[in-house]
């Protein structure tokens, strides 16, 4: 399987603070890769930095074979904030085949990526009088609308209930098998088991580069929170127990 993201000894600080610590790992070409660490341990800044919008000290991104960022990237790599990025006066159709448009696409992919974040009932509803968990929904129609080649989705089903929540990894895993790779951040380690590779993330540091199956051997327990704090321990014994 080729190479979708490589980053090789990446640094970053935010304000005066480090926040990555020589960061080095690789997302294969068509999986689902979870970024799972707690609140605060960096995700963000990590996904920024594969968008190409976060400053970096010193390392390498590369997203597919180009610089992170770099215009050959451009309608290549879509980015799904946690701040929902779509317009409060416009409803949910009309916020999808906006998008659609700047792609070239017309009203059937937009009406498309509506009904796959469950929201064709809410379709013609203003963007700012639905719930938050609806409108990250709408957001997330809007980033994979142009089903791009890289989906980077930052904690794309905080706040939806639990069938949502299925149906949007249900969703996330067709995208992947039509040929999209996809980043997925959530701090909820109970979602790190509906991943193809995890990339475990503690206070800047990468505790592991691993399928979820390999965590759970490494770890010598099936339970994934679990294994996520025997990393920890291992990786430095002083933060836990
Ligand atoms: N604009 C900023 N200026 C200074 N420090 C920042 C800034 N944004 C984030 N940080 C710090 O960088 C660290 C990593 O933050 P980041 O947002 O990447 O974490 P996260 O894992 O995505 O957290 P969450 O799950 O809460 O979104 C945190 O300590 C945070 O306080």
């Amino acid at each position: 399987m080729s190479t979708a993201i490589e980053v090789e000894h990446l640094v970053i600080a935010r304000g005066k603070r480090r926040v990555l610590h020589d960061f080095t790992c690789s997302v294969p070409a068509g999986s689902v890769t979870g970024l799972l660490g707690p609140s605060g341990s960096g995700k963000t800044t990590f996904m920024r930095a594969v968008v190409g919008v976060q400053k970096i000290i010193s390392g390498t991104v590369t997203v597919l074979g180009h610089p992170a960022g770099s215009r050959p990237l451009r309608d290549k790599v879509g980015y799904l904030t946690q701040a929902p990025s779509v317009y409060a006066d416009l409803t949910v159709q009309e916020n999808a085949r906006y998008f659609a448009s700047l792609y070239g696409l017309g009203a059937r992919a937009a009406d498309e990526a509506v009904s796959d974040v469950g929201l064709r009932e809410a379709k013609d509803q203003l963007v700012g009088r639905l719930s938050g968990g609806q409108r990250a929904r709408a957001s997330l129609a809007c980033a994979i609308v142009s089903k791009p080649q890289l989906l980077v989705l930052d904690e794309p089903t905080v706040g939806q209930d639990p069938v949502l929540r299925n149906e949007l990894w249900q969703r996330f895993h067709a995208l992947a098998r039509a040929g999209s790779t996809l980043l997925v951040s959530s701090h909820v380690m109970d979602e790190a088991g509906r991943c193809d590779r995890l990339l475990l993330i503690r206070e800047g540091h990468l505790i592991a580069d691993q399928t979820p199956a390999a965590v759970r051997q490494s770890a010598g327990t099936d339970d994934l929170d679990e294994a996520f704090l025997r990393l920890v321990q291992a990786h430095d014994p002083e933060k836990v127990g």
